[in-house]
C-alpha cells in the first residue's frame, strides 16, 4: 500500500478491519538486535590548533580502525565493526537515511522505537540528535500527508534527567517529577505535560523551547555542553478513518524516543570542578547503570537486569531489550587526546550490538470494543460464581492431572530402577571378568594390590600401571597419601593403588587409625588372608559408593620412605607432589612438614580420605572462613606463593573440603546400607553410575545440578571461598558427578535442617552443625575478610577497575565492602557467578584453578585421561581467568 518517504521497507496489511504495520526488516513481535552506528566528527578548531591528528579511520561502511599516528607510540591497528560507521565528512542526513530511518519510522506502524546518541562530551551527540530528530519528524509528516485514509494524532513530551532529578522541559516550573510503575504502562513520569501537535511548525517551536530549557554549561571540552540526559518523546496514534467511532475501530499507538545522553567521559577528563564535578558524578551514575544494563543484556543471560539502578535506565527500560526497535549512534572525536574515551564509547557500542529487543505492534482497541470485551469477561465470571459446580469440576480436572503426573513419575522411577539394576549387573560381569582374567587378582602367594578397575573403565584398564606393586615390596609401603620425597629423582615415588597396608603391622596401624571405619576397610584392604575376601568381593558385588570413594583415594597412596618414615627420629624431609607444591608454595604445609615429621600425622593432616575422627577434629569445611582452629592451620592449603599467611589462614582448605565430601558420602552410603537391609534391596551406584554410564546425559544433568547447588549455596549462606573452590574444581566431567551429588545432598540436608529450625547435632558431618543465623554471620565476616584482601592484593588502579566492573560508584564509601557484598549474590546469573569465583580466587591467591587441584587430590575417576585442562564444558562459562 503506502510507503514511507519513498522507502518500500514498511508495508501495510489489512487485518481485521484495522490496518497494522510490519516494520521493515523485522516483523512485529520479532527479535531484533540494537542497531549500532558510529559517527566520527571532524576535528574541532581547538583540536586542530593544538596540532592533534585524527587517529581514527573509517575503512569501509562498517569498520572503523584505530591507527596511531605517533611513530614513538606504535600501536597495532585495531578494527571495530558495527552496523554502519560514518566518517567525518558524512552529513547528518546520510546518518539518518542509512542508519536511523528504518528504526525510527517503525513508530508509524505501531512499533515503539528509540534513537540514542552516546559519546563523550563534545563528540557531537547534540549536533547529531538535533538533525536526526528533524529528519524523522519531517518524514513522519510526509508519511501522514500521503496516508489520508488514516487519522493521525501526534503527541509530544520532553524531559531531562539532571543530577538524577527528572524535569519537564515543556513546563516553566522547575518541579522535580516522580517516576511511577504501572503494570500496563510500565515506568512513567508523573504529571508530565504531553502536547497534541498541530503541525510540524508547532513541533519545531516546542523543540526550541526544550533546547532553551535544557541545562547546559561550559566545560573544558565543550563551551555549550549538555549537562543532562534529554529524552524527547513523540507518540503517534493512528486509526483507519472508515472505522472511526465504530465498534471495530482499533488504533495503533507507538512512541519514538530521541535520547541525547550527557557526556560519557570521566569527570576528571572534562576537568570538572564544583558544579560540573557533581554533575559528572550523577551523569556517570546513570551512564554506569546504562552500561551495566547493556552489558548484562548483551550476555543474553536471563539474569536480573538492574534497570532500577538509575532513573535513566528505568525510563528507557522498554527501549533496552524491551518492546522497541532501537538504534544507538556512538559519536567520536577523532583527536588523539580522546583516544581512551573513544575506545570506551566503542566498547559500549560493541556490547550494545548484542542486545536483543522484542518489538511488537501496539494495537489499542476502541473504547467501545474494550467495553464489550470487558462485559463478556464479567458475564463469564458471574456465570462461574453462579455455578460453583463448574469450578469444582475444574478442581477435579486438576486432581486428575496431578494423578496422571504421579503415575507418570512412578513409571519413570521404575524405569530408572531397571536401568540401575542393569548397570549393576553389567558391572558385576565386568568385575568378574577382571577377576578371572587377571592373575594378579587371583590371590595366591604374591598378592596384587592393584586397584580394582575404575567404574566405566574397560576391565583391562588399570588406574595406573605404576600402581602395581608386588607383595615382596609390601614391607616398604604404607598409607601416606600424596606424599613423596623431595628431589628424589622420581624413583622413590611409587604410587600404591589402594589404601592397603601390605604388612600386618601396617594393617594394624591403619586399622587403629580408622576407628569404626577400620573393620570394613581392613577387611577390604587388609593382609593376605583378607585379600582373598577382597578379591572375591570385587568379583561378586557391584561397586558401591564407598568403593568408588576408595578408588578416589588410591592415587594418594605413595611409597613411603621405608624405615625412615616409620622412625620419627630418623625423619627425612617430606614434601608434597609437584602439583601440590605448585599450589601451596612455601606456606603452612611446608611448615607443618618440617615441624612434624611423624608420618601418620602427616598423612592425617594433609590429605583427604583420612580417618573420620581426625577429619572431624580438624574439619575446616565448616563454612566458617572467619573462625580459626588450631587443628585447621595444618590442613589449610594456601594458594599462592608469597600469599600472606595471616590472610590465607582464614581460607577454607580444599583438602578439608574434599575430605568432608567423602565423609558425607560415607554417611550417605551407610544410610543406603541401612535402607538396603530394611528393604532387602541392593545398594545402587547412585547418580555416579548414571553419569559414568550415560555420559551423553551428564552435561544436561550437570547444568541442572550446578544451578541447584549454586542456589543452595546462596540459600544456606555457604562460605564464598568454599563456593569458589568447588566452582573451580568441578567443571562438568562425568567423573565429577559423585562430588556434585554429595555436595547437593549435603546442601539439601543443610537447607532442610535450617528450615526445620534445628541444628544437625546428631549428624556425623561436623560442618553442618551451624544455624542459619550463624552461617549468615560467618558469611558476613568472610565478606569483610575478602574486602580486606582487596586492599592487600590490588593496586589502586586495579581496585578502581574492580569498582567499575562491579558497578560500585567510585565516589561512594566502603567500596571494597560493597564489592564483597555483591559477590556470589546473583545465583541465577552464571556470568555473575563466574566473575565472583574469579575475584575470590584472586583474593585468596589461587593461581591455577581446576586441573592442578584435581590432580593434587586425585579427584578423577578417569585416570587414563591425560591431565590436560578441559575446555569449558562444565560450569558453562568455563574457568575464570586468573591474573
Ligand atoms: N559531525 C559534525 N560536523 C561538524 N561539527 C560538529 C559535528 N559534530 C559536532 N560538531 C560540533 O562540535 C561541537 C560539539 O558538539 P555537541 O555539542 O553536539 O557535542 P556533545 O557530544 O553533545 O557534547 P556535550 O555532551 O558536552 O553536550 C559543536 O560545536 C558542534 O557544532
Amino acid at each position: 500500500m503506502g510507503a514511507i518517504g519513498g522507502d518500500e521497507s514498511v508495508q501495510w496489511d489489512k487485518m481485521n478491519g484495522a490496518e497494522v504495520v510490519n516494520g521493515g526488516g523485522s516483523g512485529a513481535g520479532s527479535l531484533d538486535r540494537i542497531q549500532v552506528l558510529v559517527r566520527v566528527r571532524p576535528l574541532s578548531d581547538k583540536e586542530i590548533a593544538r596540532g592533534e591528528p585524527a587517529e581514527w579511520e573509517c575503512i569501509n561502511d562498517t569498520t572503523i580502525m584505530f591507527r596511531s599516528t605517533f611513530p614513538d607510540r606504535p600501536t597495532a591497528p585495531t578494527a571495530y565493526t558495527f552496523d554502519r560507521v560514518f566518517h567525518s565528512e558524512c552529513s547528518t542526513k546520510e546518518v539518518y537515511q542509512e542508519g536511523v530511518k528504518e528504526v525510527a519510522l517503525s513508530v508509524v506502524g505501531g512499533i515503539n522505537s528509540s534513537v540514542f546518541a552516546y559519546g563523550q562530551t563534545s563528540s557531537g551527540k547534540t549536533y547529531t540528535m538535533t538533525g536526526v530528530t528533524e529528519c524523522t519528524v519531517a518524514d513522519i509528516y510526509d508519511y501522514i500527508n500521503k496516508h489520508e485514509e488514516r487519522a493521525f494524532v501526534l503527541k509530544f513530551s520532553a524531559i531531562e534527567i539532571y543530577n538524577e532529578v527528572v524535569r519537564d522541559l515543556l513546563s516553566a516550573e522547575n518541579t522535580p517529577l516522580r517516576l511511577w510503575d504501572d503494570a500496563e504502562k510500565g515506568t512513567y513520569v508523573e504529571n508530565l505535560m504531553e502536547v497534541i501537535l498541530r503541525d510540524w511548525n508547532h513541533l519545531k517551536g516546542l523543540i526550541s523551547v526544550c533546547e532553551a530549557q535544557r541545562r547546559t554549561g561550559e566545560t573544558f571540552l565543550n563551551e555549550k555542553s549538555s549537562r543532562s540526559h534529554q529524552i524527547l518523546k513523540l507518540t503517534v496514534e493512528s486509526s483507519a478513518r472508515e472505522f472511526l467511532g465504530k465498534d471495530k475501530s482499533t488504533t495503533l499507538v507507538a512512541s519514538v524516543n530521541f535520547v541525547d545522553l550527557a557526556g560519557s567521559e570521566r569527570a576528571s577528563q572534562a576537568m570538572s570542578a564544583g558544579t560540573r564535578l557533581k554533575e559528572g558524578c550523577h551523569i556517570n551514575k546513570s551512564l554506569l547503570s546504562l552500561g551495566t544494563v547493556i552489558r548484562k543484556l548483551s550476555m543474553g543471560s536471563n539474569a536480573h537486569i538492574p534497570y532500577r539502578d538509575s532513573k535513566l535506565t528505568r525510563i528507557l527500560q522498554p527501549s533496552l531489550g524491551g518492546n522497541a526497535r532501537t538504534a544507538i549512534i556512538c559519536t567520536l572525536s577523532p583527536a588523539t587526546s580522546h583516544i581512551e574515551q573513544s575506545r570506551n564509547t566503542l566498547f559500549f557500542g560493541s556490547c550494545a550490538k548484542d542486545v536483543v529487543t522484542n518489538a511488537q505492534v501496539n494495537v489499542v482497541m476502541s473504547d467501545k470494543t474494550l467495553v464489550k470485551h470487558l462485559q463478556k469477561e464479567v458475564a463469564r465470571l458471574e456465570s462461574e460464581l453462579r455455578h460453583p459446580v463448574s469450578s469444582n469440576s475444574s478442581l477435579e480436572a486438576q486432581v486428575k492431572e496431578k494423578d496422571n503426573q504421579i503415575r507418570k513419575m512412578e513409571k519413570e522411577i521404575k524405569e530408572l530402577k531397571t536401568q540401575r539394576d542393569l548397570a549393576q549387573s553389567r558391572l558385576q560381569d565386568l568385575l568378574q571378568v577382571v577377576g578371572d582374567r587377571d592373575p594378579k587378582h587371583q590371590v595366591s602367594g604374591k598378592r596384587s594390590i592393584r586397584s580394582p578397575p575404575s567404574v566405566g573403565m574397560p576391565p583391562s584398564a588399570s588406574r595406573d600401571d605404576s600402581s602395581q606393586i608386588s607383595h615382596d615390596d609390601s614391607e616398604h609401603y604404607k598409607e601416606v597419601r600424596c606424599i613423596e620425597t623431595i628431589e628424589t629423582g622420581g624413583n622413590e615415588r611409587l604410587s600404591l593403588s589402594a589404601g592397603e597396608s601390605t604388612s600386618p603391622q601396617d594393617s594394624n596401624r591403619n586399622s587403629s587409625m580408622r576407628g569404626n571405619d577400620s573393620n570394613r576397610n581392613s577387611s577390604m584392604r587388609g593382609n593376605d588372608s583378607t585379600a582373598s575376601v577382597n578379591s572375591r568381593r570385587l568379583g561378586e558385588t557391584p561397586i558401591t559408593l564407598e568403593q568408588h570413594l576408595e578408588n578416589i583415594r588410591r592415587p594418594f597412596i605413595t611409597k613411603d620412605l621405608g624405615s625412615s618414615t616409620r622412625n620419627p627420629s630418623s625423619c627425612r624431609v617430606i614434601g608434597r607432589s609437584r602439583s601440590c607444591r605448585s599450589l601451596t608454595g612455601s606456606t603452612l604445609l611446608d611448615e607443618m612438614e618440617l615441624e612434624d615429621c611423624t608420618p601418620v600425622n602427616r598423612s592425617l593432616v594433609i590429605f583427604p580420605g583420612r580417618p573420620e575422627e581426625y577429619q572431624r577434629r580438624g574439619s575446616a569445611l565448616n563454612y566458617d572462613a572467619g573462625s580459626e582452629t588450631p587443628s585447621r592451620a595444618g590442613s589449610e592449603i594456601s594458594t599462592s606463593k608469597g600469599a600472606s599467611k595471616a590472610g590465607d589462614a582464614e581460607f577454607t582448605g580444599i583438602g578439608e573440603f574434599v575430605a568432608e565430601l567423602k565423609e558425607m558420602a560415607q554417611v550417605h552410603y551407610q544410610k543406603q546400607l541401612g535402607d538396603q537391609s530394611a528393604n532387602g534391596k541392593s545398594v545402587g551406584l547412585d547418580p555416579m553410575m548414571d553419569a559414568l554410564q550415560s555420559p551423553s546425559r551428564w552435561p544436561l544433568e550437570f547444568e541442572r545440578k550446578q544451578q541447584e547447588i549454586i542456589e543452595l549455596w546462596h540459600a544456606c549462606s555457604i562460605s564464598l571461598v568454599h563456593r569458589t573452590y568447588f566452582f573451580l574444581l568441578f567443571k562438568g566431567e562425568s567423573a565429577d558427578s559423585i562430588y556434585m551429588e554429595v555436595e547437593l545432598r549435603r546442601l539439601l540436608f543443610l537447607r532442610d535442617t535450617y528450615s526445620r529450625g534445628s541444628t544437625p547435632s546428631n549428624v556425623v558431618v561436623g560442618s553442618l552443625s551451624s544455624s542459619p543465623v550463624a552461617s549468615a554471620k560467618k558469611l558476613q565476616r568472610e565478606r569483610e575478610m575478602l574486602a580486606r584482601q582487596m586492599q592487600k592484593r590490588f593496586s589502586v588502579e586495579e581496585r578502581n577497575h574492580m569498582y567499575t566492573k562491579w558497578s560500585v560508584p567510585l565516589d561512594s564509601k566502603k567500596r571494597k565492602l560493597q564489592v564483597a557484598r555483591r559477590l556470589w549474590t546473583e545465583s541465577r546469573d552464571l556470568e555473575h557467578v563466574r566473575e565472583s569465583a574469579s575475584l575470590v580466587a584472586k583474593l585468596i591467591g589461587l593461581q591455577e584453578p581446576g586441573q592442578v587441584l584435581r590432580e593434587m587430590f586425585g579427584l578423577s575417576f578417569a585416570p587414563q585421561q591425560p591431565p590436560t585442562r578441559r575446555s569449558s564444558n562444565g560450569w558453562r562459562y568455563g574457568i575464570p581467568s586468573f591474573g
